[in-house]
């Protein structure tokens, strides 16, 4: 490394000292807390994004947000040149750059990274493109980030303003492959695959008859703006969109609304009330990349929610009832048939009735820790790669052989079976494939699709979430001393360390011998419980799940005080 590229980088990083005790790390979702203690961290992740742009010699992404997190979080996480999360081998040098002490450190540490790597730093020009949610610290952060970035000589910082998590996304991948990677070629890309699918599925009629509405919680967040924008150029006739908690109301972002909120305490968002019931209703989080549909029976709060287990649900069987469509009539092709792989990926909050719903579709069904990155890099294994979380945070991932094979077969059908079923399943995959975004899951793209989906089936939300019902669950969040002491294995279902802990569990649970010996049942029938530490939070997590909502609570509430005594209580 040349001498002008050491001193700028030491005279730009003495002006963000890092914090005494606070020691982040890159996490599930990137870094996370605090706003007021980011600056530092925002200002080192735009070093090392810069680095990650010098090394792919692509465009890379910067995303200053904290999500479902309180306004007064914020966060920042990088986007790699395919749009996908930074590849993992570089999390530990993430680390270790937040954590440097000093920036004669920090210089070290990059240039010992940098000569593993080989990095050059010949001053090329490349590109990081940053985008912020709505939180108001996001500007202040968006300067760190940006002298982080100017540090790096040839790295120029492209500030994208206020976007979703997805869009600046999208716009990395899309920056790599072409020339049309703006947020307007988002929304354009969005609305004419939306359209072609609901021509296909409509075939020309424009009905407006029953289930036309969808009323959206926008979170008080970017998501709600953002639907704004897309429905005026969707110019929809045959979908009434209506959203509300936008953030133009003035409420305050993921407060008491939100897929979070939604999905956890199971109630309707605020601004939603009687005049909602048996609506079909979605939510956002507050950087548009989680997505849950809910309804209420009743004038009461409580919701009917259908979560992103079901979103996977819907699409899996779509996409499972397009292929059969389409290999269904060999007659009319020349037989050259693809052998297709779909998967499904899901994590241990999946709900149990889930995964044995997609099981007996006979579906491939996956298991991977909490995070997207784990679930994303899954789901490239398979020709179809479906995932979700159940928060609702998941997409589709075509592989390219397979979209090569079915642009192919749908010119191939074109002449020989032109407007025949093989040819619209061809047609109606090519076009879910253009509409789902394929960086990372996406609110606004996925909730086009399940619009296009429940029109194409003729079901209702109540329909759809009948697909199979849901074991009750309860998730419940325990602060304790130290979170990283719990280490946990086989995709995040058995606890490693601290030892003894993961049999008091099972004990507790009736995994092994703990029956009721007067009736001989199972303590929890359909009992389920694990407990990880938050990768977002500083929280240890306990999820549980059994055939009644009081026993799936008693098990969490039993296991959350096991966990406080063997971690220690901590200070919240
Ligand atoms: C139980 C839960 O919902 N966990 C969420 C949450 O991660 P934690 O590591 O559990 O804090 O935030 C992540 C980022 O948004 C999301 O990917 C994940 O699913
Ligand atoms: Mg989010």
């Amino acid at each position: 490394m040349e001498e002008a590229q050491r001193s700028l980088l030491l005279s730009s990083a003495v002006r963000f000292p890092p914090l005494e005790g606070a020691r982040l790390s890159y996490g599930t979702a990137g870094f996370r807390t605090d706003a007021s203690l980011l600056r530092s961290t925002v200002f080192r992740a735009g070093i090392l994004a810069a680095l990650r742009a010098l090394k792919t010699r692509s465009v890379i992404g910067l995303v200053i947000t904290a999500s479902h997190n309180k306004v007064s979080d914020n966060g920042v996480k990088i986007a790699d040149p395919t749009g996908e999360m930074l590849s993992q081998d570089w999390e530990p040098f993430a680390d270790s750059l937040a954590a440097a002490p000093s920036p004669d450190h920090l210089l070290k540490g990059i240039i010992e990274f940098a000569e593993f790597e080989k990095i050059e730093f010949d001053g090329r020009k490349v590109e990081v493109l940053i985008g912020r949610d709505t939180r108001p610290s996001g500007q202040s952060l968006l300067e760190a980030a940006k002298l982080g970035i100017g540090s790096i000589i040839g790295a120029v910082a492209v500030d994208v303003g206020i976007l979703t998590t997805p869009q600046l996304h999208w716009m990395v991948r899309a920056s790599n492959c072409s020339t049309q990677a703006s947020e307007f070629d988002y929304f354009e890309q969005l609305s004419r695959s939306f359209r072609c699918l609901m021509d296909l599925i409509l075939g020309g009629s424009e009905s407006n008859e029953g289930n036309d509405k969808v009323v959206v919680d926008g979170a008080n967040g970017v998501g709600g703006e953002k639907l704004l924008v897309l429905k005026e150029m969707l110019n929809l006739k045959d979908l009434e969109i209506e959203v509300r908690n936008s953030g133009r109301e003035g409420g305050v972002l993921n407060e008491g609304v939100g897929a979070d909120f939604v999905q956890k305490e199971k109630v309707v968002p605020s601004g939603f009330g009687p005049q909602d019931v048996g609506i079909r209703c979605a939510s956002l989080d507050g950087d548009a990349d989680r997505l849950v549909y809910f309804t209420a029976p009743s004038s009461s709060s409580k919701i009917e929610l259908v979560d992103g287990d079901k979103i996977l649900s819907l699409f899996a069987v779509f996409i499972k009832e397009e292929l059969s469509i389409l290999n269904k009539e060999p007659d009319a092709s020349t037989g050259d048939d693809y052998q297709c792989r779909i998967g499904v990926v899901q994590t241990a909050y999946a709900n149990g009735a889930s995964t044995d719903y997609l099981k007996r579709l006979g579906l491939e069904v996956f298991f991977t820790p909490t995070g997207v990155k784990y679930l994303h890099q899954k789901a490239t294994q398979y020709d179809i790669g479906i995932y979700f979380e159940a928060n609702g945070h998941g997409t589709i991932l075509f592989s390219e052989p397979f979209l090569r094979w079915l642009d192919a077969k749908n010119n191939e059908l074109s002449s020989v079976a032109k407007g025949s079923e093989q040819q619209k399943a061809a047609l109606r995959l090519l076009a879910v494939s253009k509409l789902i975004n394929p960086a990372v899951g996406d609110a606004l793209s996925g909730m086009l699709l399940v619009e296009a989906i429940l029109r194409h089936k003729g079901w209702s939300i109540h329909r759809w979430s009948e697909l199979y019902h849901d074991l009750p669950s309860k998730q419940l969040k325990v602060k304790v001393v130290d979170r990283t002491a719990v280490v946990t294995a086989n995709a995040e279902t058995e606890v490693v360390k601290p030892p003894s802990i993961q049999e008091a569990i099972n004990a507790e649970t009736g995994t092994f011998a703990a029956y009721d010996t007067c009736c001989l049942k199972a303590k929890y029938p359909q009992g389920r419980c694990f407990i990880r530490p938050s990768g977002t939070e500083d929280v240890i997590r306990v999820y549980a799940e059994a055939s009644t909502q009081d026993a799936a609570d008693s098990l969490a509430n039993s296991v959350a005080k096991l966990v406080d005594k063997f971690l220690g209580h901590g200070s919240s």
